[in-house]
Formats: C-alpha cells, sequence, structure tokens
C-alpha cells in the first residue's frame, strides 16, 4: 500500500492532499482539538486544515509513543513547536502539554467501505481509540489508489466515523 502511494508524483500528492483538505473543511463540524500526523511515507498531508481552523480557535496535536503496544498521548503542537525523531523517526514534539484530542485525523495506508483501516501494524490507533474516553471522532484520510474490498478487520480493529479521500467525505453509519 506504501509502494502504491509512493508512485504518486509529488505534484499528484500535493494535487490529492489539496482535495482532501478541502473536504475536510466543507464536510466536518470544527472541532476543539484535532490530533493529526506528521506525514511519512508518502501519507497524505492534511497540515492545510491547521491554519484555516486555527483561525476558529481550533487547538492542533500530534500523537507520541509512549511505549509500545499502549495507546498514543498527544502534545500540543504549533508551528514553533520543535520535533524530534521518536523511535520509528517519526517526527514528533518533546515539549508541550498532553491533551485529549476530540478529534483524531488517521493516515490509511490501505482501507475499505466499511471504514476499517490498515496502519503500519503497531495498533497504535486501535489501541488509542478503545482506550480514550469520550472516544474522539475518528477521521481516516487516504488516497483512493489505497482502497482495498475489504482489510478483512479484525475484533479489535476500530471503525472509522468518517472515510476522507480525494473523492470525497463519507460518513459512515454509528455502529
Ligand atoms: N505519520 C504518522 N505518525 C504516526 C502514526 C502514523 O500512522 N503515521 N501512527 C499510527 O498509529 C503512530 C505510530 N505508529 C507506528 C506503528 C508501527 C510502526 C512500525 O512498526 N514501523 C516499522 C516499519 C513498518 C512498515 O513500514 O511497514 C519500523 O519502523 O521498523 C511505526 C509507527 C503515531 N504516529
Ligand atoms: N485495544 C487493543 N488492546 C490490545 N491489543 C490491541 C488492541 N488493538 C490492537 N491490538 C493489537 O495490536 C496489533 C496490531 O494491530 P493492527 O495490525 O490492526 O495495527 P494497525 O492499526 O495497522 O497499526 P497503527 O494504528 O499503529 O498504524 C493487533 O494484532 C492486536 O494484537
Amino acid at each position: 500500500m506504501v509502494v502504491r502511494r509512493a508512485a504518486l508524483s509529488d505534484a499528484e500528492h500535493a494535487a490529492l492532499s489539496a482535495r482532501i483538505v478541502s473536504h475536510l473543511l466543507a464536510a466536518l463540524p470544527a472541532p476543539r482539538i484535532v490530533a493529526f500526523c506528521w506525514p511519512i511515507k508518502h501519507e497524505p498531508d492534511v497540515r492545510g486544515v491547521l491554519p484555516r481552523w486555527a483561525e476558529s480557535g481550533v487547538l492542533a496535536a500530534l500523537p507520541v509513543v509512549i511505549e509500545e503496544n499502549a495507546p498514543l498521548a498527544f502534545r500540543l503542537w504549533t508551528p514553533d513547536t520543535p520535533l524530534t525523531a521518536d523511535r520509528y523517526g517519526i517526527p514528533t514534539p518533546v515539549t508541550g502539554e498532553f491533551v485529549q484530542p476530540d478529534m483524531l485525523l488517521l493516515p490509511l495506508n490501505g482501507f475499505d467501505g466499511d471504514g476499517y483501516r490498515l496502519g503500519y501494524g503497531g495498533g497504535y490507533f486501535d489501541r488509542t481509540l478503545a482506550a480514550l474516553s469520550p472516544r474522539p471522532l475518528a477521521i481516516g484520510v487516504g488516497f483512493e489508489t489505497n482502497r482495498l474490498p475489504t482489510i478483512r478487520p479484525e475484533s479489535h480493529d476500530q471503525r472509522l466515523d468518517w472515510l476522507v479521500t480525494e473523492a470525497g467525505a463519507l460518513r459512515l453509519p454509528s455502529a
């Protein structure tokens, strides 16, 4: 799935990411604190929503891997926040207040029309969604090239609330 999206040219990647950003802004209610992912390995780059939402007071946060096989934590992020590569090489804040986001923007390596997601196999987002109360709104952001007929979800897989690709934003029926 990562190789498939890596085949997008830089210009295509930027154009598809920009379409995802427009769909997010048009379809979703502005959250209080949105967690996003610093894009790695050709993930969709949805950072464009942040300055737009910031105008209405929305705060941004990044995930922090505290330990393996445990839920993620989240730290507030601003454009001035220094980022340091974590154990996986992902740029991560090492300072800043720990917060509880009410919306998560989750990059999709693979996904299906039922709203299930393939990540990198760490189980971090599934554990995080299972642990957070209240559960944040889970928004998958991906490219149509990574759509699959089914990811063959297992019992631990958390279903997304929204699926947003360059083709549009789809609200999934709640479980
Ligand atoms: N940009 C980004 N940040 C994120 C996530 C994400 O999906 N994307 N995560 C979402 O939960 C968390 C990190 N999840 C991860 C889970 C497993 C591995 C991992 O095992 N990496 C292997 C390579 C795996 C592969 O490429 O197939 C490694 O580094 O050796 C890395 C990150 C938090 N931050
Ligand atoms: N709520 C949970 N409690 C305990 N173990 C869990 C939970 N959620 C997932 N796991 C474990 O994590 C493993 C990896 O999950 P999965 O393959 O779905 O990861 P992923 O969603 O691709 O990863 P990531 O979200 O980190 O990108 C699963 O095999 C499962 O054993």
